[in-house]
């Protein structure tokens, strides 16, 4: 993919569904008891994998690709069969995690495998908390890392209190869906609150779920019941164009329907403290999934001090934020974002390597980066490490920078946006 400079953007349009609560909608979907109905289902390749999983588990899901509705035929809690070889999650943090966490509670044993990438993440962040819970889920080649097997608990799973030393979704879940086929309830205290989604949709299906501060807590045994679910815009899938629209000079873009529940809504809160012209119009769903439509004008950006609470509500923005604070004046820090490091990528490896290739003023710290703005940005060629945020991340700095930036393994973006180019085309981006 090369890119060059960019005029302006202007126009209005939706991104796709949200990939998080995508998952989701078809985990839960299939533990619970009838059809649910998912409207605006993300047709990324990581949601694929899910759906492509829960099939080979004996769950009929009605899907055609071009067709964003899908609906899941539950069989409830214990409803799942045995597959027929391992089952592969492909590039999906999400679906590997999350599955781990249903797996536990079967009566069969079943194999976890996935890309090269999966096979680097860490697994051993649910493996340590599911086995203390009771259940039997190895690492095959040791040290933590996928292929996992999960075999039944021999004497079933038994709810815990865990206490988790890193803020991620990923393993509140799996936590939390483990506890549903445990003997009594299970919780979850994290050092700062991660996105919600579970929570939202485990208890509108019917689960016992509860929040207290940094804990969720789940009662055993629920009897779920099919849902019907509007996946919202994915707000890390706004971000790109957010960026480009605030950075290409004459831009205006109204992104409809796009989620903004304040577990994810750190890249506007940011944004904003940074001078941006953001405007959230349409505000709904303020009691479950909050969405709204973001109107962009192209502003000039101060820069910011990121750490804390903030980070797990905008991780995944966190490397185009990276891109946007090269254009801001003065210096960007960022901070308490060590996850970035086991992420599709090592995040802040490949962010201040690119940047500082393309010119940018950018150095990498154990926790984050420091980004000095205002330094120009010149094309040159860039390896994605075939991570989607990495590739979305410099088609916008493309857009921002002298000369051609050629994005190698551009393609990849498809795992949580398929239609990324040709909406920066349909909006001028390569006019
Ligand atoms: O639960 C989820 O859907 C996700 C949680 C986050 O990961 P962690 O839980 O590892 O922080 C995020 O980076 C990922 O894209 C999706
Ligand atoms: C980290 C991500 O996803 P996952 O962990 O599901 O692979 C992501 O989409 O940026």
């Amino acid at each position: 993919m090369i890119v060059t400079r960019a005029k302006s953007l202007k126009g209005s349009f939706q991104v796709p569904g949200d990939k998080s609560i995508s998952h989701r909608s078809v985990m839960f979907g299939a533990l619970s008891m009838g059809t649910t109905e998912v409207t605006n289902f993300l047709e990324g390749a990581d949601c694929l994998s899910t759906i492509s999983c829960f099939r080979r588990m004996g769950i009929h899901i009605d899907y055609t690709p071009g067709n964003s509705t899908v609906l899941v035929r539950g069989k409830g809690l214990y409803g799942l069969t045995r597959p027929e070889g391992m089952l592969d999650v492909g590039n999906s943090g999400t679906t590997m995690r999350l599955m781990s966490g249903i797996l536990c509670g079967q009566t069969f044993q079943t194999q976890l495998t996935g890309d090269s990438s999966i096979q680097k993440r860490p697994m051993g962040r649910v493996i340590d908390p599911l086995t203390q819970m009771g259940a039997d889920i190895k690492s095959l080649p040791g040290g933590g890392l996928a292929p996992l097997t999960v075999t039944p608990a021999k004497e079933g799973l038994h709810g815990i209190h865990y206490i988790s030393k890193v803020a991620s979704a990923q393993v509140k879940s799996a936590i939390l869906l483990a506890g549903l086929y445990a003997d009594s309830p299970t919780s979850v205290t994290e050092p700062y609150v991660s996105r919600n989604h579970t929570e939202i949709m485990l208890k509108r299906m019917g689960a016992d779920v509860s929040v207290s501060n940094t804990t969720a807590i789940i009662a055993p045994d629920a009897r779920l019941t099919g849902d019907r679910i509007e996946v919202p815009g994915d707000i890390s899938s706004a971000a790109y164009f957010i960026a480009a629209g605030l950075l290409v000079p004459g831009s205006e873009i109204l992104i409809k329907n796009v989620g903004i529940n304040p577990t994810r809504d750190g890249i506007l809160r940011v944004l904003k403290a940074m001078g941006a012209s953001l405007e959230i119009l349409n505000i709904r769903n303020t009691d479950s999934e909050a969405a709204g439509d973001i109107l962009v004008r192209h502003s000039n950006l101060k820069a910011a001090e990121i750490g804390g609470d903030l980070i797990p509500t905008l991780i995944d923005e966190i490397p185009v934020i990276a891109v946007m604070a090269c254009f801001a004046e003065g210096t960007t820090v960022i901070c308490d974002a060590a996850e970035l490091k086991v992420k599709e990528s090592n995040r802040i490896d490949v962010m201040v390597k690119n940047l500082s290739s393309m010119g940018a003023d950018i150095t990498a710290t154990e926790d984050g980066m420091i980004i000095r703005g205002g330094k120009p940005l010149r094309g040159t060629l860039i390896d994605s490490m075939e991570d989607h945020r990495i590739a979305m991340s410099f088609a916008v700095a493309g857009l921002l920078s002298d000369g051609e930036t050629t994005i190698q393994n551009a393609s990849c973006v498809n795992i949580s946006y398929p239609g990324f180019y040709q909406d920066l085309d349909r909006l001028g981006a390569f006019k």
